[in-house]
């Protein structure tokens, strides 16, 4: 036989998402005696040991559960990581994380960035002596400048960042980086592009986390975080930190979550290419877009270098916080509604809502904007959304102009 028909094979993205193997570099595996089509839910705390000394492949579901393996064995192949881990929620992930940082040791991390991101890094700096430098990431001078050779653990990314879509050079910083401060961990937070768009490990990241409420399960049926390592020693320390701490994902969410990966390329694809057709109109209307499917977006050409699609999400201003408000709370099809992901849209004022915990004077210092409204596009028929977000803005006193074809 031909040997080559035996070696492993690698599909495109949108196979492997829906094509598990459930088998890692390691030999890790997971089976199933009855050859079943769907992971089934092992909902059971304890494992029968075959003697006294142990001798199952598990013994406890907060230290290791068959369904939580299928999910993360298929979560490490679609990352192109070395191990994968599911933790209760996306801050959970950031926090077993950040336990790899030590006190007196230093983040580099954006500023522009989720509010609760924001939260666990200050509480580090209050309680932890572990002090966060808030930069500008798309400014790869400026993330330099902050890199310490000796106190520098980690430079924290979000790319596109939330809520202004910004666009850091995961590259180009992971270079930096790699000469100035060889020790530091390059984190990367993907929840906006998921591992479908874009496969941080391969940029030059030596940890990529996401919140696995958001489009990796894609129906905001559960909370989930979900972690992807470079090397099995980096694995090693990540479990430790979850079996020591107990936030590992529960069999019935690592199913739910399993379940909606699967359906991740096409919710995405179609997602994405709504999300297009809605930033054009609101661009046609002179609203500032930030959007990098846009090529008026100041780092268009350098995402286009790191993912290989803008995704769902996109943000503008409007230059009238009231204005903002009677947009938002006039949409129908549009739910007012934190998070992002869904197969369902969702529209936000994140001052207000997902940002809300970072303080008014910190986020005018940092530029963000009262009046900023965020779009997380669903899976509906464009011309409905877009239909919906014009009866909003005429209902709010905005002149819409005719929509161009
Ligand atoms: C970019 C980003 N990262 C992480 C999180 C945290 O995820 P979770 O809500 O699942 O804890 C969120 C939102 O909550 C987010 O928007
Ligand atoms: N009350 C929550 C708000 C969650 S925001 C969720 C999501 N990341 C988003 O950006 O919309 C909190 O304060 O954490």
């Amino acid at each position: 036989m031909n040997p080559s028909f035996l070696a492993p094979k690698k599909y495109k993205p949108a196979t492997e998402i829906v094509h598990m193997d459930c088998v890692n570099s390691g030999g890790e595996s997971v089976s199933d005696p009855y050859n079943s089509s769907s992971v089934p839910i092992y909902q059971t705390a304890t494992f029968k040991q075959t003697s006294s000394a142990g001798g199952g492949q598990y013994d406890y579901t907060r230290s290791g559960n068959p369904t939580r393996s299928a999910l993360e064995l298929h979560i490490a192949k679609i990352m192109h990581a070395e191990r994968a881990y599911s933790v209760t929620s996306g801050m959970s992930a950031l926090d077993v994380i950040l336990r790899l940082v030590s006190s007196g040791e230093e983040i580099v991390a954006g500023n522009d960035l989720y509010g609760g991101t924001n939260r666990l890094l200050t509480y580090l700096s209050n309680f932890s002596n572990i002090k966060t430098h808030n930069v500008d990431t798309t400014d790869v001078a400026a993330v330099e400048a902050k890199l310490d050779p000796v106190k520098t653990k980690a430079v924290l990314l979000e790319t596109p960042t939330n809520p202004k879509i910004k666009i850091a050079d995961i590259k180009a910083i992971a270079e930096i980086c790699s000469v100035k401060c060889p020790n530091a961990l390059i984190i990367v937070d993907n929840t906006m592009m998921s591992p479908y768009l874009q496969k941080t490990l391969d940029l030059g990241a030596h940890i990529e986390y996401h919140s696995g409420t958001k489009y990796l399960s894609g129906h905001h049926d559960l909370m989930a975080g979900v972690i992807g390592v470079k090397t099995k020693e980096l694995g090693d320390k990540i479990y430790h930190v979850i079996n020591a701490t107990g936030c590992g994902l529960s069999p019935f969410d690592s199913w739910l979550l399993l379940r909606g990966v699967k359906t991740l390329s096409v919710r995405m694809d179609k997602q994405q290419a709504n999300a297009i057709q809605v930033a054009n109109f609101l661009v046609e209307n002179g609203f500032e877009v930030h959007y990098p499917g846009l090529k008026t977006h100041p780092q268009y050409d350098i995402h286009k270098k790191l993912a290989s699609g803008p995704g769902a999400v996109l943000s503008f201003e409007t230059g009238d916080i009231g204005l903002s408000e009677r947009i938002v709370e006039s949409t129908k099809l549009w739910a007012i509604s934190v998070s992002f992901g869904c197969v369902n849209s969702l529209i936000s004022m994140p001052c207000r809502m997902s940002h809300a915990s970072i303080p008014e004077s910190v986020r005018a210092e940092r530029n963000l904007k009262e009046d900023l409204i965020r779009l997380c596009v669903g899976i509906e028929d464009p011309e409905d959304l877009i239909q919906d977000l014009a009866d909003a803005l005429t209902f709010a006193g905005f002149e819409v102009k005719t929509k161009s074809e």
